[in-house]
């Protein structure tokens, strides 16, 4: 059983939406396949994998490092033998070489991408969902239904309150109970206008969440934490700066209600370093890693075991990303349940064909590896890399 090439494409994934930072006019993401030399049902086995929105393509570090490195170790330390499968913590390994530790700069998205092809490719080989195999492996049962919330509510340019009470009504319609909104890109007042127009749609019919996405400095954070603590909000997101935890340790003591960080935290040592000092609570706070970003599930799992040792339940993770990876997780390892753009970033987030959203949750479907051959407009710019 070998890896027999590893390829790269960077497609756009741009739309003319704006968050507190960034707008995505030219936002881009990297497609990988990990193609091997093993047949199922036919077909040789390729694994898929993609980043998440936010950062962009990792054609560069994938094509001048990580690709080579997986293909010139030695087969056999990529290889489970007693499981018949690839070893994804072996392959991690690989890619890893020669990388000194710290500084994560975005040479964890690049291994979180192989990392996610990785895995649909072990999976499918074992012939199962990954959900699967990671509840077996972690001898747990695997809980295929997975809580999923709306994330949009962006701003765009010439956009008005109605039609962001529109955008949040069609995830209603179509089965959602939480929906999220951007903050931090206007004004004070007019978010909350903005945020008081969703609530007034939304209703008794679910509950909302706003993400600031790092804009704000401690003044600013807990000027819109006094603003928002008003409002039964589902959770106040990235309020500052991902790796300012005093900023967020601070947010505590002014904002009673539900927070929300992690999706700019890379690794298990960032991770328990907002464990350690950025004063989230356990009973009530969310954490939002996202493996593609983060060296992959291989750290993921790093990051759960770090989660365990300061007494957090994995139910305290929605990661970032909206895609079908972090599903499997979810379904596999018991986390709170995963992001959802029904909206944005295809073809690559949402669900296989057929998947619906129902009282904001989701069932798997029994697709061997990650499930990626179930969503058409998805497995066909998959094959034109590999197949
Ligand atoms: O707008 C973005 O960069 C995406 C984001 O923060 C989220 O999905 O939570
Ligand atoms: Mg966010």
């Amino acid at each position: 059983m070998r890896i027999v090439d590893v390829r790269e494409i960077t497609k756009p994934i741009a739309s003319p939406i704006r968050n507190a930072y960034i707008d995505f006019s030219r936002m881009t993401a990297s497609l990988v396949a990990v193609v091997t030399d093993v047949e199922r049902a036919g077909r040789r086995v390729v694994g898929y994998g993609f980043n998440s929105n936010g950062r962009y393509g990792q054609g560069g570090l994938i094509r001048e490092r990580f690709r080579d490195r997986i293909l010139e170790a030695p087969p056999g330390s990529l290889v489970d033998e007693a499981a018949g499968t690839l070893d994804p913590h072996g392959i991690w390994a690989a890619m890893m070489t020669n990388e000194k530790p710290g500084g994560h700069g975005e040479r964890s998205v690049a291994v979180g991408t192989l990392d996610m092809a990785v895995w649909d490719a072990t999976a499918k080989i074992a012939s199962k969902p990954l959900f699967r195999l990671l509840a077996e492996r972690e001898g747990r049962a695997a809980a295929p239904r997975v809580f999923v919330y709306a994330a949009g509510g962006y701003y765009y340019p010439g956009r008005d309150d109605a039609a962001l009470r529109a955008e949040m009504r069609s995830y209603l319609d179509r089965g959602y109970t939480v929906v999220k909104m951007k903050i931090g890109g206007a004004p004070l007042h007019e978010d909350q206008r903005r945020i008081e127009a969703v609530l007034a749609e939304i209703g008794a019919q679910a509950r909302l969440a706003v993400d600031a996405n790092g804009r704000f400095d401690r003044e600013t954070a807990v000027a819109y934490a006094e603003m928002l603590r008003q409002y039964p909000l589902f959770w106040y997101e990235e309020a500052g700066d991902p790796l300012d935890y005093a900023l967020q340790a601070g947010l505590a003591d002014v904002y009673p209600g539900p927070m929300a960080t992690g999706e700019n935290l890379f690794s298990h040592q960032d991770a328990r370093n907002l464990l350690r000092y950025g004063g989230m609570r356990p009973d009530r706070d969310w954490l939002q890693f996202d493996c593609a970003l983060s060296y992959g599930l291989v750290e993921y799992l790093r990051i759960l075991d770090v989660l365990g040792q300061f007494g957090w339940s994995p139910s305290r993770c929605i990661p970032h990303g909206g895609h079908q990876m972090s599903l499997n997780i979810a379904a596999g390892l018991g986390l709170g349940g995963n992001e959802s753009y029904p909206d944005l970033f295809q073809p690559y987030g949402g669900f296989p064909d057929g998947v619906r959203v129902e009282d904001g949750h989701i069932v798997m479907p029994e697709l061997p590896g990650i499930g990626f051959e179930g969503k058409s407009d998805l497995i066909q710019v998959m094959r034109e890399l590999a197949e």
